[in-house]
């Protein structure tokens, strides 16, 4: 299964079991968390007993007990309405929850005791720090991070995506999930979750929407509806006064139905659908959101950091070619750079190993025997090893090498090099042996084709975007231009990110970043919106409040577009829906006093064949309006990136024009066709 193809269409059983949930949903306790809604249900309630009591005894005042049940049902109807909108897009989620349950099974687990031993175990008895074995051809039986080894994996169980994964101890690529199948080589893994708090089990109880809460927009958003509501029952309610003053008696059932007309109740039984669908979109573009704030958040981004190296450029810096300070250091350069990257994992030491070995250069493992490693640190910008013999190899940023070698003199030769490579976007390393540099290797970065228009794109959305590198300012400076980025950050530490994020939020900016290293965790923490990729460590996946199943370092633009989709929606249904409801009153009161007060007729533009008709009218559009924005509700407004000002003209236009005329021609229209009936 997919997450990506699952159910992009509503099914019959997803029908069945919305229209259930719409019942399930009238539940007074569940009901109450929509106030609109709720006061449609007290309204129907009302018209229940009005019903009853005007088959016992007529009285102008209560109307036929044929048009009250009318009514009562026609409300009672809306209700079921909005349910029916949650519960459908509920039901997108639940069906996904269904064939994800089928990806977790028990498995057999080989774990490896302290003593060294493996002992087979069921998944379901692995705790957190346990260690196990898993060999090609064999499913991962809980999620961790690879302590040992490296292992082609097929996530497609997960992702959806077929093509198999490298996952690696040591890089920031360590980490599998549970369910997930081994395809080749072997791995030792650690588990980092305990049973039922695996990712999958995150994955399932979020797309049911189990722990669904309402987000600070939403809440924000419903307290306005509700005070809406209250203004419009005292409205209504003091018009009943009036009426009896001017010798026009109103109905309770005319009361009521102008009542439910006023209040927002399109947007009141769209709006849990709106927030549901935008996660849902979220999960199709293979995020896992870790709450609905996550993609609103999204929406109101004002900062993006990105990453160079992958993420503005394609995958890995290549190394392609190595310069010499003498040419006659040449072998013995070419040779260094070898020996230097043969214990550095980075894609930049994979590389330059290729380049040599490509150059013929050979050495036996021997050579280093007993030799001291030197990792590479973001913190130093250098990796390197000492060799038994005493020799020490280095090979860095410039600026790291320039300040551990002594041969000061001859770095000025050098530096022209550096400075060449870098002014092309290139990413210049310097070699030294024995603190003396003997020459520089060229890394090459490519920039993504397509690029520079996705940040055009965010800029004309008034998104701005920040490239971070710990590249040199020469090279950081040459992609950003060329890659159109609004700014950038060189000789970026991690902790500079972090700055940089707080820095913004104090001027109230809203932040976004994506990143995959432990490294990266607490930048990710502080961003408003943190993105980390389902390859990178368990730190960097906690830290953060999504998770790309694709591990796309450009996912972060989609996330911003899903965003914004989602508050445009919610924007234009609630604009459409306050509209609507002045339409309903230019409908509903006129044809109410038209009778008692003549002057008032020169308010009944709509011409409604009579009192009853026109309330009737407008009580059965506003029910059927929110099952015909369905649709929209929860497959969005596209987003164009226009301006801000451009886009609120054009949607009060639409969507605030729209909503005043749209119903003044549905309630005519169902006027004409029920005046006959009455
Ligand atoms: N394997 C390596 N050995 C030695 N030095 C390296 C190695 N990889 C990178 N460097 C140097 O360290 C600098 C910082 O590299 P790093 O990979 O930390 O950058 P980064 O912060 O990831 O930014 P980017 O997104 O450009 O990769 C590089 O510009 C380069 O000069
Ligand atoms: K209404
Ligand atoms: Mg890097």
């Amino acid at each position: 299964m997919t997450t990506a193809s699952v159910n992009k269409t509503i099914t019959g059983e997803g029908l069945r079991f919305a229209f259930l949930q719409s019942f399930v949903k009238l539940n007074p306790r569940i009901l109450i968390k929509n106030p609109v809604m709720f006061m449609v249900a007290l309204g129907t309630l009302v018209m229940v007993l009005v019903t009853l009591i005007s088959l016992l005894q007529t009285s102008d005042s209560l109307g036929t007990p044929g048009y009250n049940l009318v009514i009562t049902l026609i409300l009672f109807v809306t209700v079921l309405f909005g349910n029916f909108a949650e519960a459908i897009a509920e039901a997108k989620g639940k069906a996904q929850a269904d064939s994800l349950r089928k990806t977790r099974q028990d498995t057999k687990a080989k774990k490896i005791l302290a003593n060294g031993e493996i002992k087979s175990v069921s998944s379901s008895e692995l705790r957190k720090g346990d260690v196990f074995l898993v060999e090609a051809g064999e499913i991962i039986p809980a999620d961790g991070e690879i302590i040992a080894g490296l292992a082609s994996v097929d996530e497609s169980a997960i992702t959806g995506e077929s093509a198999p994964v490298i996952r690696e101890a040591e890089t920031d690529h360590n980490s599998v999930i549970g369910g997930t199948k081994v395809l080749s080589d072997q791995i030792k893994v650690k588990v980092v979750a305990e049973p039922g708090e695996s990712f999958l089990d995150k994955m399932i109880k979020l797309v049911e929407g189990a722990n669904r809460q309402k987000t600070p927009n939403e809440i924000a958003l419903t307290i306005l509806l509700a005070s809406f509501t209250l203004v419009f029952l005292i409205v209504t309610v003091t018009l009943k006064p009036f009426g009896d003053l001017v010798n026009a008696p109103i109905t309770i059932a005319a009361l009521v139905s102008l009542f439910v007309c006023l209040i927002p109740t399109t947007i009141g039984g769209l709006l849990s659908a709106i927030g549901i669908a935008g996660m849902d979109r979220a999960l199709k573009a293979n995020l896992i959101a870790k709450s609905g704030k996550a993609v609103e958040t999204a929406g109101d981004i004002d900062i993006l950091l990105l990453d160079k190296t992958g993420t503005i450029t394609i995958g890995n810096r290549k190394a392609t070619n190595f310069y010499p300070l003498r040419e006659e250091d040449r072998e013995k350069l070419n040779r260094y750079a070898a020996i230097s990257s043969f214990g550095d994992p980075t894609p930049e030491g994979k590389s330059i190993l290729e380049l040599t070995k490509s150059l013929g250069v050979t050495f036996s493992d021997r050579e280093l025997d007993n030799s001291l490693i030197i990792k590479f640190s973001a913190e130093t910008r250098i990796s390197g090893v000492d060799l038994a013999d005493g020799t020490k190899i280095r090979k860095g940023s410039w600026n790291s090498i320039c300040f551990w070698s002594t041969n000061r003199e001859e770095l000025k030769f050098l530096e022209q090099k550096v400075k060449e490579i870098a002014a092309n976007g290139g990413t210049p390393l310097a070699l030294a042996v024995d603190k003396k540099a003997i020459g520089v290797i060229q890394l090459e970065d490519i920039i993504k084709p397509g690029i520079h228009e996705r940040f055009d794109r965010l800029r004309k959305m008034g998104v701005r975007t920040v490239m971070v590198t710990g590249d040199n300012p020469l090279t950081a400076a040459y992609i950003a231009k060329k890659a159109g980025v609004d700014d950038f950050i060189a000789e970026a530490k991690p902790e500079n990110k972090l700055n940089y994020i707080k820095k913004e939020q104090a001027e109230g900016k809203l932040v976004a970043m994506m990143g995959d290293g432990t490294n990266d965790a607490p930048a990710l923490a502080q961003a408003d919106l943190g993105v980390a990729m389902n390859s990178g460590t368990q730190a960097a996946k906690e830290a953060a409040n999504m998770v790309d199943l694709d591990s796309d370092p450009t996912k972060l633009l989609e996330v911003i577009e899903i965003g914004k989709q989602l508050l445009i929606t919610r924007g234009n249904v609630t604009t459409f829906s306050i509209a609507n409801d002045v339409a309903k009153y230019f409908a509903i009161v006129p044809a109410l006093f038209a009778a008692a007060i003549p002057g008032l007729n020169a308010l009944n533009i709509m011409n409604l064949s009579s009192p009853d008709s026109a309330i009737l009218s407008a009580v059965i559009f506003n029910a059927i309006i929110i099952p015909l924005l369905i649709p929209l509700a929860l497959g969005g407004v596209k987003y164009r990136p226009i301006g801000a000002a451009e886009l609120l003209t054009k949607n009060l236009l639409i969507y605030g024009l729209g909503g005043v005329v749209v119903p003044f021609l549905g309630i005519k229209l169902i006027d004409l066709l029920i005046s006959g009936l009455l």
